[in-house]
């Protein structure tokens, strides 16, 4: 199984999603900001440094709050997402690596391509 933080970062009824680079697993797609947990880290600590290595925020761990921890096989690759809505953060979040990252109005999220493990997601933010 392979742990995952992402970071629902929503401000102002938008949300902000970074597009996946093309040649990473579920490329092109969009996604909310996080990666894999490294060895002895917990899903909160790797949420803080995959939003300042990705996208150069600092979030604010105490607006931190658990959303859903989602279970998702994707074949090659089962994988444990754990969502994090985000609500605090300074700095002007900007692609580290070269991604377009974006803030959408939540309702227009509706019509992106994410990859299969975040449709549950997409759905309670919309609903
Ligand atoms: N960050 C993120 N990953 C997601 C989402 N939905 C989803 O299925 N994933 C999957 C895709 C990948 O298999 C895995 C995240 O891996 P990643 O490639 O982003 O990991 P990472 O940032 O640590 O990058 P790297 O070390 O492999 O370069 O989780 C999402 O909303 N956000
Ligand atoms: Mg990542």
């Amino acid at each position: 199984m392979i742990h995952v933080a992402a970071a629902i970062i929503v401000k102002d009824n938008k949300v902000l999603l970074a597009k996946r680079p093309d040649d990473k697993p579920q490329g092109g797609k969009w996604e909310f900001p996080g990666g894999k947990l490294d060895d002895n880290e917990t899903p909160l600590q790797a949420l803080i440094r995959e939003c300042r290595e990705e996208i150069a925020i600092e979030i604010d761990l105490t607006s931190c709050q658990l959303f859903d921890t989602v279970e998702f096989d994707y074949g090659d690759k089962q994988v444990v997402l754990h969502f994090y809505s985000v609500s605090v953060f300074t700095g002007e979040p900007d692609g580290q690596e070269g991604q377009q990252v974006r803030w959408f109005e939540l309702a227009d999220i509706e019509r992106l391509e994410f990859p299969e493990a975040n449709k549950g997601i997409v759905e309670r933010l919309l609903a």
